[in-house]
């Protein structure tokens, strides 16, 4: 056994397919002076040829596994555009006269030794961004062709030194059983888009094995456990055959749960809802048994694109997903650009603190035109489904009243035109900043509902930034500070006679379950994937048990503590009796 990195969950078993690296033919000889705009020209060539087809693979990729996770290719159209990166191979062009594929291949040796050299995992993933885009546009100059993956060929494990997000997209997951790179972590964007995809990865085995993998090798590989078995002998492999039969077969049985409420054992139910970014989602959403759309991410609309999105074209999306959720309802979330999500066609300032800048609300209270717009294709929506609107990001009565006022607007607008709407839309506000939290009391009495943001809420009360992987220990929605606001965002929700739900990360994490059961939230709202294992973790929980636990997290001090006793409760370690087809709770029972 060898072992590497666990870095996308599953058992694969079959014959390995070796990858051969990208090796390149670099031309020798240096450029004439007089050749250097033909270089040049070359190189912009190249650089539009390789953004035209990441923004290919990114659309092909995003129809197979979301929005979300096809974010990773605007990352790589990011490194084409930076100008550090760029500097550096016009530098070596027009310096050095040398031909253009010799200043891209410097170019990535120059930033990718740098980032290797940092003893730091993230840069080191993002090391490999740049080799993959720098890759790409070194083909293109040299006229290569794409390293292709045989096709037709019985399915096999692929093993390759490194696989990139491009390559990885390409991939047919019914030809891959798994993946085994020799470099790689958890938090690469290839392990990111492997889970998306389902396919078990191992990585990480450099320096690991005596002998190379060879193409035909019998290979097995745990994706839980990062173990990898070089031509395991028959006993192994059957060992390994159950354990994957079993892992499907529990698979099969959570698919199960999506026709079953998420009801505890004795008797408390939580509403489980989904987050998704397009209207596709919604049928994989109510295929896994989301009680509706507690959050539409709506920026991802407005982004891939070069102009804003008209009213007709906004209506278009919104009434699609109203009228796929029905009654069960859709919250929208206005706009929420800025920080860490931009627009390349809406000049955003450069901000020092662009998280604690012109974001969000305060971008549609500032551009009340492009909110007014966004707000009558909801309105008209609300027409074919239930559909309720949510502000993101306030922080004051102020933002709420104001936003009303051009809301209002919007239904004078749709009045004159005698264009239906639902005109009681329930319309309610993220609670994701401090401020909301400790005036949550005077909140709650402008509108219709609460969500609470936690991905936010956790950056800005902990003063500690979501996206910055050097600082990620010290995110801890289990701190106490986070479990007291949230124990003032719901009671003053209820006061106020008006439902909370729980929208960011923290709302499908399994640890969560007590917290949520004990401060009676309302509904929950998650990623897809998450919802059936939260609903087997609800469906295995004693409520009293549950809620007996989250009082004790009230009691302690440090999140370290918190999180280890939240872990223990949804983890027992031995004897638990847990069983995946839960037959109570069917839809349309009365428990409550
Ligand atoms: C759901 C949230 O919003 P975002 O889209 O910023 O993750 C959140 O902040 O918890």
């Amino acid at each position: 056994m060898i072992q590497g990195i666990g870095a996308s969950a599953g058992v694969a078993i079959g014959k390995a397919f070796v990858l051969p690296n990208w090796e390149w033919d670099l031309p020798e000889t240096g450029i004439d002076a007089v050749d250097l705009a033909n270089e040049f020209e070359r190189l912009y060539e190249g650089i539009r040829t390789s953004k035209n087809e990441i923004e290919f693979i990114k659309n092909e990729f995003r129809d197979m596994v979301g929005e979300e996770e096809s974010s990773i290719f605007d990352a790589h159209l990011a490194i084409l555009d930076d100008p550090v990166f760029m500097d550096e191979i016009q530098g070596v062009i027009e310096r050095q006269y040398k031909a253009a594929e010799v200043a891209v291949k410097e170019a990535i040796d120059h930033f990718v030794t740098m980032f290797d050299l940092l003893d730091d995992e993230y840069m080191k993933e993002r090391a490999m961004d740049i080799k993959d885009v720098g890759n790409r546009l070194l083909k293109h100059l040299l006229g290569a062709p794409e390293i292709t993956l045989p096709a037709d060929t019985q399915p096999y494990i692929l093993v390759a030194k490194e696989l990139s997000p491009s390559q990885l997209a390409h991939l047919n997951p019914s030809h891959v059983l798994g993946i085994v790179t020799m470099v790689g972590g958890k938090t690469s964007h290839s392990a990111i888009m492997a889970r998306a995809l389902g396919i078990p990865l191992v990585a990480g085995l450099e320096n690991k094995l005596k002998d190379p993998i060879q193409t035909g090798d019998l290979l097995v590989i745990d994706g839980d456990t990062g173990a990898l078995y070089l031509n395991p002998d028959d006993a192994l492999v059957e060992e390994y055959v159950r354990i994957r039969e079993r892992q499907l077969a529990k698979k099969e049985q959570l698919e199960l749960l999506a026709a079953v409420e998420a009801i505890t054992k004795d008797g408390c139910e939580l509403h489980l809802a989904a987050n998704i970014s397009s209207a596709k989602e919604v049928e994989s959403a109510l295929k896994y048994g989301a009680n509706g759309v507690g959050l539409f991410r709506t920026e991802f609309l407005y982004m891939d694109r070069s102009t804003f999105p008209s009213e007709e074209e906004q209506f278009e999306v919104y009434r699609q997903v109203a009228q796929q959720v029905g009654e069960l309802g859709a919250v929208i979330r206005t706009l929420d650009i800025g920080g860490d999500k931009q627009l390349d066609y809406f000049a955003l300032p450069d901000e020092d603190n662009p998280v604690l800048g012109y974001r969000a609300i305060r971008i549609s209270l500032d551009r009340q035109e492009l909110f007014q717009t966004q707000l009558t294709a909801i309105l008209r929506a609300s027409a074919f489904g239930r559909v309720k609107i949510m502000y993101p990001m306030i922080s004051s009565v102020d933002e709420i009243r104001q936003a009303n006022e051009v809301l209002h607007r919007a239904m004078a607008d749709l009045d004159a035109r005698g264009i239906a709407y639902d005109k009681d839309i329930p319309v309610g506000i993220m609670i994701e900043i401090p401020a909301a939290v400790i005036i949550a009391d005077l909140l709650a009495e402008e509108c219709d509902f609460f969500s609470i943001g936690t991905n936010d809420l956790v950056q800005y009360v902990l003063a500690v930034d979501r996206m910055n992987e050097q600082i990620a220990h010290m995110y801890h929605p289990f701190h106490p500070a986070i479990l007291r606001m949230l124990r003032t965002t719901v009671e003053a929700a209820h006061r106020a006679g008006i439902p909370v739900s729980v929208c960011g990360e923290m709302a499908g994490d399994e640890r969560s379950v007590p917290i949520w059961l004990e401060l009676g939230v309302d509904h929950l709202s998650m990623s897809i994937q998450s919802l059936l294992k939260l609903k087997h973790r609800i469906l295995n929980t004693t409520a009293s048990d549950a809620k007996r636990t989250a009082q004790t997290c009230y009691q302690l001090k440090s999140s370290v503590e918190i999180e280890r006793l939240l872990t223990e409760f949804a983890e027992p370690a031995c004897g638990n009796n847990e069983s995946v087809n839960q037959p109570r709770g069917e839809k349309g029972s009365n428990a409550s």
